[in-house]
């Protein structure tokens, strides 16, 4: 299998998107280790996953990105039980305008975080074995919607910090892709309730609504089958690419 081998790990893996990547990931045959804040959706999936992979391929920790120590141990802990990093996700994120510090921190600040965490282990210069990091961003990482600017700040950095890292890594021969996947609607918990997490906003949900029905909803699996693109096409750094219910597009960026 394409992952055979292979130690992924999954943020905000527990549930919606970061559950499908983390399906998709241990279905081709890596090791995942995914972290998350919800210990009881956590749990509950790898019961599933048990089930279906046995014990020795998945483990879950529980860390929230926002923590610099924790993400230190987690990652720790991982190349202590499973040799080292290959994948990291990026993935957790979550959508609310009125507590905006918090989107920022989370979506942003997290996934540098993360990244930055991860580096010390996988980059070739300091003993890792190379690898590479998708981050989802959004298709809001790429074009404004206009009830959350916050959000779509969070993940427009999310898309300049990935290509800015994939050029680094680049330069520096870190032996590291990074790719961002940008979703468009996706049916999970995070697009639920939205007008209680527009914030000074919630005038708008209508119109985010629209947008919602014209674009129609992707399935999580549609995403993580991106993510499993990225991850094994090692062609592929410094990319964007957009998943949409009609297809899948790389985006073309302006040269500057
Ligand atoms: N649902 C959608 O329409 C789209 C979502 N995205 C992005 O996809 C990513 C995943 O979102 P969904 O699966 O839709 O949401 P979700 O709410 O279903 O899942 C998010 C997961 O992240 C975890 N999480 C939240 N805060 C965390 C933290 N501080 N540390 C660790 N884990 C944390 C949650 O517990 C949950 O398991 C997010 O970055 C989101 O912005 C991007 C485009 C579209
Ligand atoms: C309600 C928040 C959803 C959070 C989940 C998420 O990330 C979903 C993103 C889905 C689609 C985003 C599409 C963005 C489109 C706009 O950039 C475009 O309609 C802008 C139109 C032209 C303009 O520049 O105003």
């Amino acid at each position: 299998m394409a992952l055979s081998g292979k130690v992924a790990v999954v943020t905000g893996g527990a549930m919606g998107i970061g559950r499908a990547i983390t399906e998709t990931l241990l279905q081709s045959g890596a090791t995942v280790v995914l972290l998350d804040v919800n210990e009881s959706a956590a749990k509950s999936l790898l019961d599933d996953l048990h089930k279906v992979y046995g014990r020795d391929r998945t483990l879950f920790l529980s860390c929230t990105v926002e923590s610099e120590e924790q993400v230190k141990a987690a990652l720790q802990k991982t190349v202590d039980t499973f040799g080292g990093i290959d994948i990291l996700c990026n993935n957790a994120g979550i959508l609310n305008e009125g507590e905006w510090e918090k989107t920022v921190s989370i979506n942003l600040l997290g996934v540098i975080r993360g990244t930055y965490v991860a580096l010390q282990h996988m980059n070739k210069l300091t003993g890792g074995r190379g690898g590479v990091v998708i981050n989802t961003a959004s298709m809001a990482g790429l074009g404004p919607l206009l009830s959350c600017p916050v959000y779509t700040a969070s993940k427009h950095g999310v898309v300049g910090f990935t290509r800015a890292m994939a050029a680094a890594s680049k330069a520096s021969d870190y032996g590291i892709r990074f790719n961002a996947v940008c979703p468009g609607f996706v049916q999970t918990d995070l697009i639920s309730n939205t007008k209680l997490k527009l914030g000074q906003f919630s005038h708008l949900e209508d119109a985010t609504n629209q947008l919602m029905a014209e674009m129609r909803m992707l399935a999580p699996s549609e995403v993580a089958a991106c993510v499993l693109e990225l991850a094994t096409d090692e062609t592929k750094n410094g990319e964007a690419l957009m998943v949409f219910a009609q297809g899948k597009q790389y985006v073309t960026f302006p040269t500057l």
